[in-house]
């Protein structure tokens, strides 16, 4: 797992940095560790480094210090640097001295021959003419979107974009990106992740994430946030052992579907047969398209008659009638862990008295999206989808998996866990009854439900990127991909367990 840090969390190791490591020095490193990189993009586009053009949007802070220092470090490896100043009365002093004793030329972004966006002639020149750029106009410190002067000139770059510790206009806490906000090709950062590189709209607009140490990392406290990994889930992922039986790799049990919504049943039952070793019961209305789907599973009528479980995954078509609700309540009493989805989450929502039923000691786990996440809390989870989620974990003492193209999974004791799917092949109908029969067979298992909701998400994820570039038949594989159904999804389930294994393996 990687760890991801608040903007305060970074703020306060870079001032114990500071103790015993001049801010100059420290700059200077982060500005190398910046110009390395874009050496190594402009040699891989165009054949070398000398006699290349950059060209650096550089802003009021820090962030542009370090784009200035990255263009002199460039200057003096014979690369043509411009630094177009966004706002020139604030720009970092000593960067900008330093760029041009190396050469480099800085102009205005309104200067002289403006066009009627207000970009000055040499500004607008030095964007259109560069090879790369560099985005150091806002950092760490940056609040809403890019200001419309910075927003018209990034609008005009149309080679790759390097940006200095995360894409400017990007809200650095959240990822949320609420106007013009660069798209970087490669985001080079500095001590580690921040949330916006790894959450929702922001992790697509940092492109290549890379993390230059500069010795802020060995200052960091303990992420507030950790990212999944495949070599980790892949490492964790339950397989059975030489002494294991059907019921030491775990008994769960899915109550989930109606006459009306078999599939519901049949494809969260399918998830949790091909999960782990473990056995599969299911206990519903469903049975019959179960039990021939399936006819692994041990399928029954009704959660009473269904036999010892180590787990429950509920809800998925139930239905939000009579029978739906005794079968929620059910399972909530049962003492074991549970994972609660789709129509048991409205129930929870609607009905406070279902609550009641719940046995405090056993692990919940909740897996709404964002309209029942809205149901559930009140209010929808907003631009803050982490402090969102760990605080309804927190209110309900539950496991809150918030559904969206980043997962995000808090535990009650406020541990966050991210899964970064970078990608929406599994927003389809369905697909989340896979999700819930996977989690439900990994708590059956014993894993810690934190950890088996981000491993199931993982695997969850992957699975719909395989099956839709068509990684999992005999067909071409495709680098662009298609839409895929939840059906496709389940089938690329073991495909995606065998990838996270392997990537675990050691090189
Ligand atoms: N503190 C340090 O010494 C180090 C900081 N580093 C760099 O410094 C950055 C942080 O620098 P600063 O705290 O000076 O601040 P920034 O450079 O992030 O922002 C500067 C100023 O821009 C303004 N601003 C905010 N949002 C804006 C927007 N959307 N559009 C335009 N302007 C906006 C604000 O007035 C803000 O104070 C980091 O991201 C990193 O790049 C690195 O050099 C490593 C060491
Ligand atoms: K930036």
């Amino acid at each position: 797992m990687q760890g991801v840090w608040t903007p305060d969390q970074v703020r306060g190791a870079e001032q114990r940095l500071f103790a015993r490591t001049p801010e100059p020095v420290v700059m200077r490193r982060a500005a190398y560790a910046v110009a390395g990189q874009c050496a190594r993009a402009l040699s891989d586009q165009t054949g070398g480094v000398a006699g290349r053009r950059v060209a650096l949007l550089v802003g009021a802070g820090n962030n542009g210090g370090d784009a200035l220092w990255a263009g002199a470090f460039l200057r003096r490896r014979g690369v043509g640097v411009t630094a177009v100043l966004l706002v020139p009365e604030k720009t970092h002093a000593a960067g900008l001295e330093g760029l041009r004793r190396a050469g480099g030329r800085a102009v205005p972004a309104e200067g002289a021959n403006a066009d009627t966006s207000g970009i000055g002639a040499e500004a607008s020149d030095a964007v259109e003419r560069a090879d790369l750029v560099i985005d150091g106009i806002v950092g760490l410190s940056a609040r809403g979107p890019l200001r419309p002067t910075a927003a018209e000139l990034v609008r005009r770059v149309l080679v790759p974009i390097v940006a200095v510790d995360l894409p400017s206009g990007v809200d650095p806490m959240t990822g949320a990106v609420e106007g013009p906000a660069v798209t970087a090709d490669l985001t080079v950062t500095f001590g580690g992740l921040k949330p916006c590189h790894v959450l929702g709209t922001g992790a697509v607009h940092s492109g290549e994430v890379t993390v230059a140490g500069i010795g802020i990392t060995e200052e960091l406290p303990a992420p507030e946030v950790s990212l999944l990994d495949a070599a980790e889930v892949g490492e964790e992922w339950p397989i059975p052992g030489p002494a294991d039986d059907k019921y030491s790799t775990g008994v769960v049990g899915i109550a989930a579907g109606s006459a009306t919504y078999p599939g519901a049943a049949v494809l969260a039952t399918g998830a949790a047969v091909q999960a782990t070793a473990g056995m599969v019961r299911y206990a519903g209305p469903a049975a019959d398209d179960v039990r021939s789907r399936w006819p692994e599973v041990v399928a029954t009528g009704s959660v009473g008659d269904a036999g010892r479980v180590q787990a429950w995954a509920v809800g998925p078509g139930i239905g939000l009638g009579a029978s739906g609700r005794e079968v929620l309540r059910f399972v909530l009493e049962s003492g074991r862990p549970v994972c609660a989805d789709a129509d048991s989450i409205t129930i929870l929502s609607d009905d406070e008295t279902t609550w009641d039923s719940r046995d405090p000691d056993a692990p919940l786990v909740l897996t709404p999206h964002a309209g029942e996440f809205a149901r559930l809390a009140g209010e929808g989870p907003g631009m803050d989808r982490v402090a969102a989620a760990r605080e309804v974990a927190a209110r309900y003492d539950a496991f809150l998996l918030l559904k969206g193209n980043t997962t995000v999974i808090a535990a009650p004791d406020g541990r966050v866990l991210v899964n970064d799917a970078r990608q929406a092949w599994p927003a389809t109908a369905g697909s989340g009854d896979v999700l819930t029969g996977l989690i439900g067979a990994l708590l059956a298992t014993g894993i810690e439900p934190l950890r088996a909701c981000g491993y199931a998400a993982h695997v969850h994820s992957l699975a719909a990127e395989l099956a839709a570039h068509g990684a999992t038949g005999d067909g071409p594989r495709s680098e662009a991909g298609a839409p895929i159904g939840a059906s496709a999804l389940l089938a690329a389930v073991p495909h995606a367990i065998r990838a996270v294994r392997d990537a675990a393996l050691p090189s």
